[in-house]
């Protein structure tokens, strides 16, 4: 089973993630696709036949981290079937913002209003989220076993 892996970073903290949680599904049998947001589109998003997380930062007044702002831009506009893609999403942030973590809750509600299903609520993550990524971790693979029979739970 593959699941592809979308990160929109600017200091490395959502890319940090992500190769966790790959280096944990090639462990557990899953075949990971590591890919960065900041060469990506929507035509390649809405071709994946498989599940897709994204780990995504916010950055100065709700904003998507710099490098990925031209796929969210083309995200946010866009009017793609999604009705077949399940997803999850990791929003990091810091809540001393008052956008905290606004990028993710915005792509979040847009996978869901282009009809994709989300396997896992959102999660939102403050300045301790390696501490928050534990608890993440274990919801999410258990998710996986759940829907996809594969992982560990
Ligand atoms: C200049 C600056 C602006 C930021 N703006 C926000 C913001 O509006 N909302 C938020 O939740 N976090 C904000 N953050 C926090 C980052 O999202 C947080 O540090 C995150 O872990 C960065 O992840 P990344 O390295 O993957 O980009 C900001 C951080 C910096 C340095």
């Amino acid at each position: 089973m593959k699941l592809t892996v979308l990160y929109g970073t600017e200091t490395g903290n959502s890319e940090g993630l992500a190769k966790k949680v790959a280096a944990k599904g090639e462990k557990n049998g899953v075949t990971v696709d590591l890919v960065d947001l900041s060469d990506y589109s929507v035509e390649k998003l809405a071709a994946i036949q498989n599940p897709v997380l994204v780990i995504i930062s916010t950055w100065d007044d709700g904003a998507p981290p710099p490098t990925c702002v031209d796929f969210c831009d083309e995200l946010f506009a866009a009017s793609v079937d999604l009705s077949h893609l399940e997803y999850a999403v990791l929003a990091l942030g810091d809540n001393e913002y008052m956008q905290f973590c606004e990028c993710g809750k915005k792509v979040d509600a847009k996978l869901a209003a282009l009809g994709a299903k989300a396997v896992l609520p959102r999660t939102d993550m403050g300045a301790d989220f390696m501490v928050t990524y534990i608890g993440w971790s274990k919801d999410f693979w258990k998710a996986m076993k759940d829907v996809y029979g594969v992982g560990a739970a």
